[in-house]
């Protein structure tokens, strides 16, 4: 692909995530089937549309000394600008002087002559003044916000629940971008036999440390590795394997995924138990169950059950305390995916995350019912928030004292994740800064056994 139909191909991604609230994984992921492009292109696609987008406010920022009307530009143009200043400033292999051609080209097919000299005119000043210093912002949060390019509301929640130091590496964290991992299937293949195989091929990789399942991939396409594609790996954070071994499982065990799609954690869960025992899996949405039913065969996996359910309607679909194990992975504001997902902080808002934490409280409430009396339930969600993960479990322990914390949940976890700074007496909360994974919950709840019988 010629380098300008590369730009273009760019700048109508970040144009429609920007405009529509596109998803940049999906766009790019089409974008690149669609367009058949080779590795090279690809991976400067990606760059591009993720940079531009993890950094769009910084670039906002750089830019606006030399805009004048900003509110008056049509979105592609303002997308293009951002764009360019993003590869200006943060791309060294890219000269300027490319930049500053591709964008006229681009400028010049879709606009009139005011908007390419308008285009260049901006770059050129921007590429003789340099970008105005972020030392001029005074206030601390706002700085952080706007030199992360994080919403100011967020910086300030983040800062009054962890402190300005964790809530700083949090928000550079999420600048970068995140390391591949994959999950053995155990049902399968060893990991030690997998990471032999992978060595061979010449791929980097290496065990992960908090999963025992896990491997890291550090260079190699693993997606065209026929061990992925005989069922032998999936794609998953690290994050999310944690949430799988602290479920405490065992064999033949009758186990409730409650929000299972698309599957990542219910095919570990099947793995865990070597397929043997139940995993009833559901999902709000039909069409997301069909992707767990999808995982389940790839990965050759015969126990797990799938359908679609409101997880607040379950009780009506299982006799009460019939599961072992429950997990409630609950949809939540996506706050600890930013790395991977940028566009999510500019779409949540606050209110976003009050409406969540009240279903997540309905969905543990009506889950709990189908815990045994000896059964374990873990909540896990992929956010930072403080509403969505300890005050769901405090409110729900507070109204319902017959459950408590299983404290040997904290003696479990690996070693060298039980005296990180987001562990409280609720729950583990892991920041994408403490192990290079997702931002993750996860806590582990059991009936008082003293309140039967
Ligand atoms: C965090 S995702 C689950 C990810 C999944 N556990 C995995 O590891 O692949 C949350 C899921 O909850 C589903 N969901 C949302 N509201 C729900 C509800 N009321 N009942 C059941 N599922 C719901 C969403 O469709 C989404 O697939």
């Amino acid at each position: 692909m010629s380098n300008i139909n590369l730009r273009e191909a760019a700048l109508d991604i970040v144009t429609r995530v920007g405009e529509q609230g596109g998803f940049s994984h999906l766009l790019i992921n089409q974008t690149i089937q669609k367009k058949g492009l080779s590795q090279r292109d690809t991976a400067l696609l990606t760059e591009i549309v993720y940079g531009t987008i993890q950094r769009k406010d910084t670039l906002d920022y750089f830019l606006s000394p030399f805009l004048h009307n900003k509110n008056k530009l049509k979105p592609w143009v303002l997308w293009l600008l951002y764009m360019s200043c993003y590869q200006m400033i943060y791309l060294e292999r890219v000269p300027d002087h490319a930049v500053l051609h591709e964008s006229a080209e681009i400028a010049k097919k879709r606009g009139h002559k005011g908007i390419v000299s308008m285009v260049n005119g901006v770059l050129r000043n921007l590429q003789r003044k340099g970008p105005a210093s972020l030392d001029q912002i005074k206030d601390p949060i706002e700085r952080l916000a706007t030199e992360t390019s994080h919403p100011v509301w967020m910086v300030q929640r983040w800062v009054a629940m962890y402190g300005m130091e964790q809530t700083s590496q949090m928000c550079h964290k999420n600048l970068e971008r995140g390391t591949m991992t994959v999950r053995v299937n155990t049902t399968k293949y060893s990991r030690e036999m997998v990471l032999q195989h992978l060595k061979e091929d010449g791929f980097e990789a290496a065990a992960t440390d908090l999963s025992a399942e896990g491997i890291t991939i550090y260079s190699g396409n693993i997606l065209n590795h026929p061990l992925f594609q005989n069922g032998g790996l999936t794609v998953q954070d690290e994050s999310s394997m944690l949430v799988g071994d602290m479920l405490q499982l065992n064999d033949n065990m009758m186990v409730l995924d409650a929000c299972s799609a698309p599957g990542g954690k219910t095919t570990h869960i099947a793995e865990k138990m070597n397929n043997t025992g139940k995993v009833y899996a559901y999902d709000l949405h039909k069409k997301k169950v069909e992707l767990v039913k999808q995982k389940a065969e790839q990965l050759g996996l015969t126990t797990i059950i799938t359908g679609a359910s409101d997880a607040r309607n379950l009780p009506n679909l299982h006799e009460p305390e019939s599961f072992h194990r429950i997990l409630l992975d609950a949809p939540c504001s996506g706050l600890g995916v930013v790395r991977g997902k940028p566009d999510i902080k500019y779409a949540k808002s606050e209110k976003d995350i009050d409406t969540l934490s009240k279903i997540q409280y309905e969905l543990l409430e009506s889950v709990s019912l189908l815990l045994q009396l000896n059964g374990k339930l873990v909540y896990s969600t992929c956010t930072v928030d403080k509403k969505e993960n300890e005050e769901v479990v405090k409110a729900f322990l507070t109204e319902h004292p017959d459950f408590e914390i299983d404290e040997t949940f904290f003696d479990e976890l690996p070693v060298e994740a039980q005296h990180l700074p987001g562990r409280t007496k609720w729950g583990l909360q892991l920041f994408p800064q403490d192990f290079d994974t997702d931002g993750f919950f996860i806590t582990r709840i059991q009936r008082r056994s003293e309140h039967h019988g």
